[in-house]
């Protein structure tokens, strides 16, 4: 007779360690946390969904979870990342022929909106009306997939045009961020930033969230006394 074998479900867990690590985040400085939600249809990866954010959510009571939607079919996961307590839902533009309803149905479950586009999608991809009802706009800076990533410098222009025509919004730099790229996001006038293997895979990561912070902070008060 074949042997027993007892498995646990994970998904069933609590998921102990991924909150402890989201707490010592927020304790070490950090605002938000940015998940990664992938499909493996609209990216290559799988990541995670709305149960390990319940848990998250669960585990780190009044996190504002930044859930960053890398799937196909936006539309379809907006009640489930509602109910497992994301904060901000951004979706990629490449993904939705009907961004402003898509908006509308994340902002009537109290979530904010954010739309991200890809490296090779020009901010112009974001229409004025699109830009004026989301909450915030993403500028990815290396293709959406995986973490670890070399920065794409020439994505940074796209900020810049972005923060221009948006002048009150916020907009989110994400992929291969770090103390050495952080400058050229801040200049172009990025001020919510993604950092996941310069923070992560530090020695001291509270260090590291200090250094991107008062980066930020400089280039936001440079920019308002030119104004
Ligand atoms: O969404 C993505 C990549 O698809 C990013 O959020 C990265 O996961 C950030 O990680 P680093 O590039 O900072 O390592």
């Amino acid at each position: 007779m074949p042997s027993t074998i007892i498995a646990p479900s994970v998904l069933a867990s609590d998921f102990g360690q991924l909150a402890a690590e989201c707490k010592r985040m927020i304790k070490g400085g950090a605002h938000w946390l940015h998940m990664d939600v992938m499909d493996g249809h609209f990216v290559p990866n799988i990541t995670l969904g709305a149960p390990v954010l319940a848990c998250v959510s669960k585990g780190v009571p009044g996190i504002f979870m930044d859930c960053h939607m890398m799937v196909s079919q936006p539309e379809k996961w907006v009640d489930e990342i509602a109910d497992a307590g994301g904060s901000l839902y951004s979706f990629h533009i490449e993904a939705t022929s009907d961004p402003v309803s898509l908006i509308h149905s994340i902002h009537a479950r109290n979530m904010k909106a954010g739309v991200a586009i890809s490296p090779d999608t020009p901010s112009t991809a974001i229409s004025d009306e699109v830009g004026e009802l989301t909450d915030m706009l993403i500028v990815m800076t290396v293709y959406p997939g995986r973490g670890g990533q070399k920065f794409i410098e020439r994505c940074v222009p796209k900020v810049s045009e972005l923060r221009a025509r948006f002048p009150d919004k916020d907009i989110e730099v994400d992929g291969g961020v770090g103390p050495k790229t952080i400058d050229a996001c801040a200049q172009a006038g990025s001020n919510v930033i993604v950092a996941g293997t310069a923070i992560f895979g530090a020695n001291e990561p509270e260090q590291v969230i200090a250094t991107l912070r008062s980066v930020v902070d400089a280039a936001q008060a440079s920019a308002s006394a030119k104004h």
